[in-house]
Parts: C-alpha cells; sequence; structure tokens
C-alpha cells in the first residue's frame, strides 16, 4: 500500500482533479484520512479581497472533507497561486516571482511528515509542464518519489500521448502507481483496445478505466481507485 501519491497526467484538462478527488472520496469512505495538495497552480480567480484561489484546490479541499471556502486550509493545500491561465513558469514571470523545484519538493515532503493519512499532490497539466526556465513537474515527481498515477484519455491520440509519459516518467526513475484511463466524450477507438494496447507495452502497469458521465447525467459509479492501485493504509 502506498500512503503517498502523485497525481499526473498527459495534459491539461485531462482529469487531474477529478480522479484525485474521486481517491480522495474512497479513503474517507474507507475510514482513512487524506490530505491532497496541489502546490502549484495557474488559472486561479480572485475574490473581492484580492486573495488567488485555485479551482482544483476548491475540489481537492471538498474531496479531503474540509470547507472549500477556507482560506488557511485553501492557502496550505495550493501553496504557488497565479492567475494567469497558462505554465507555471509563465504565470510565475508575470506575477515577478520564481518557482522553487526544491522549496515544492521539501513542502509535498513536510505534508507527509504531517499526518498519518495518505497524501495527494496533483500536478499541473501533463508531465513535463515547466516550473523554471530550467525545470519541469517530471524533476518534481523524480525529487520526490512519491508513486506516481498517470491520469490519460482515450480520444484518438492518446495512444502515442500515453505511451510519451510512460517513457519518459520510467526513464526518470519515477515509481509508477499505475494508469487511469478516463474515458473522453469522444472515443473513436474502444477503450477496452486502448486499454489493451497500453498494457502491451507496459504490462507492469495496472490500468482502470473510468467512465465519463454524459452531459446533464449523474456520474456512474466509478471504480473502486484505492483497491485498484494499491492506495493508502489498507485499514
Ligand atoms: N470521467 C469524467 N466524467 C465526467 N466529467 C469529467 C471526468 N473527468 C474529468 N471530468 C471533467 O472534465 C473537466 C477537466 O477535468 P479536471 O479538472 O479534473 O482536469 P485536470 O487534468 O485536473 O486539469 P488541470 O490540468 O487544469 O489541472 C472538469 O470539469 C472535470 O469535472
Ligand atoms: C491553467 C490550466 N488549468 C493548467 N493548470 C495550466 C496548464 C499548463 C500547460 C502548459 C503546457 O503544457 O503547454
Ligand atoms: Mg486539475
Amino acid at each position: 500500500m502506498t500512503r503517498t501519491l502523485v497525481v499526473t497526467g498527459t495534459g491539461t484538462e485531462i482529469g487531474k482533479t477529478y480522479i484525485s478527488a474521486a481517491i480522495a472520496r474512497q479513503l474517507r469512505a474507507r475510514g482513512e484520512t487524506v490530505e491532497a495538495t496541489k502546490p502549484v497552480s495557474s488559472g486561479c480567480e480572485a475574490d473581492d479581497q484580492g486573495r488567488l484561489w485555485s479551482p482544483d484546490g476548491r475540489e481537492l479541499l471538498a474531496a479531503c472533507g474540509y470547507d472549500p471556502d477556507d482560506w488557511a486550509a485553501h492557502q496550505r493545500l495550493c501553496l504557488e497561486r497565479f492567475a494567469e491561465p497558462m505554465s507555471p513558469h509563465m504565470a510565475a514571470d508575470r506575477a515577478g516571482r520564481i518557482l522553487s523545484l526544491k522549496m515544492l519538493t521539501g513542502y509535498c515532503e513536510s505534508l507527509e511528515g504531517e499526518t498519518d493519512g495518505c497524501v495527494l499532490a496533483e500536478g499541473v497539466g501533463g508531465v513535463m509542464v515547466p516550473l523554471t526556465d530550467s525545470t519541469t513537474f517530471l524533476d518534481w515527481m523524480r525529487d520526490l518519489q512519491w508513486p506516481a498515477l498517470l491520469v490519460a484519455g482515450t480520444y484518438l491520440g492518446t495512444l502515442s500521448h500515453t505511451l510519451t509519459a510512460l517513457r519518459c516518467l520510467k526513464d526518470a526513475g519515477v515509481p509508477l502507481a499505475g494508469l487511469v484511463l478516463n474515458r473522453s466524450a469522444e472515443e473513436p477507438v474502444p477503450a477496452e483496445e486502448t486499454r489493451r494496447t497500453l498494457s502491451f507495452f507496459h504490462p507492469d502497469v495496472p490500468v482502470a478505466v473510468v467512465p465519463r458521465a454524459a452531459e446533464g447525467e449523474t456520474a456512474p459509479e466509478l471504480p473502486d481507485l484505492v483497491e485498484a492501485f494499491g492506495i493508502g493504509r489498507g485499514e
């Protein structure tokens, strides 16, 4: 069982927050405590006091059982927040700041030390989104060494995106917790064929396929992601 998990993706808007929140809820339903962090978030929204809120941060706070409007909890969950909806290194530059790989890695490690529950860390966008002009989130995952869950879609094009991301993670020595195929709205190839193909190339990587709720329909039951990827303390 792992009590730490990074959730990364083959790109932005792929379902990292959706899956992270689902895992947090499933862990809590098992009676486990869970903390989440989105150490860096861009595309944040300012409130009337000029405070920047991360939409992902709100969703993760709620999934972990906190009040999504709790500012102190929000600042703890989401350390570096930027308004510009773009790569963090650019958003930070526009805010006159420079992100620190060392600081962000250390921050996540500190969270692990402060709880006996599970800690989930959501990255930004895809695997190699830049943190600075010389470092990316892949360096953060490599330094942190928390098992990484890769979220991918089932759209046409996902095979190359997913194989590229998996190769990248493995070559960087990032431990892999597994692969979530988060079904896409457009799915010209059956998800099962996509899953089978990816498992041919990576038979060592557990895969879970997550259904997509059609617009306006209630979300279908999700697979037990805690079970599928051995997450939590297993109590
Ligand atoms: N399986 C699904 N069923 C229904 N809606 C989904 C599913 N997966 C993702 N979504 C929705 O798709 C949108 C994008 O998902 P999400 O915000 O989780 O992506 P992300 O990878 O976290 O994006 P970012 O890179 O901005 O952090 C959200 O509105 C989310 O609720
Ligand atoms: C603002 C958005 N929701 C994401 N958090 C930012 C994604 C940055 C992607 C950078 C890139 O890969 O081109
Ligand atoms: Mg997200």
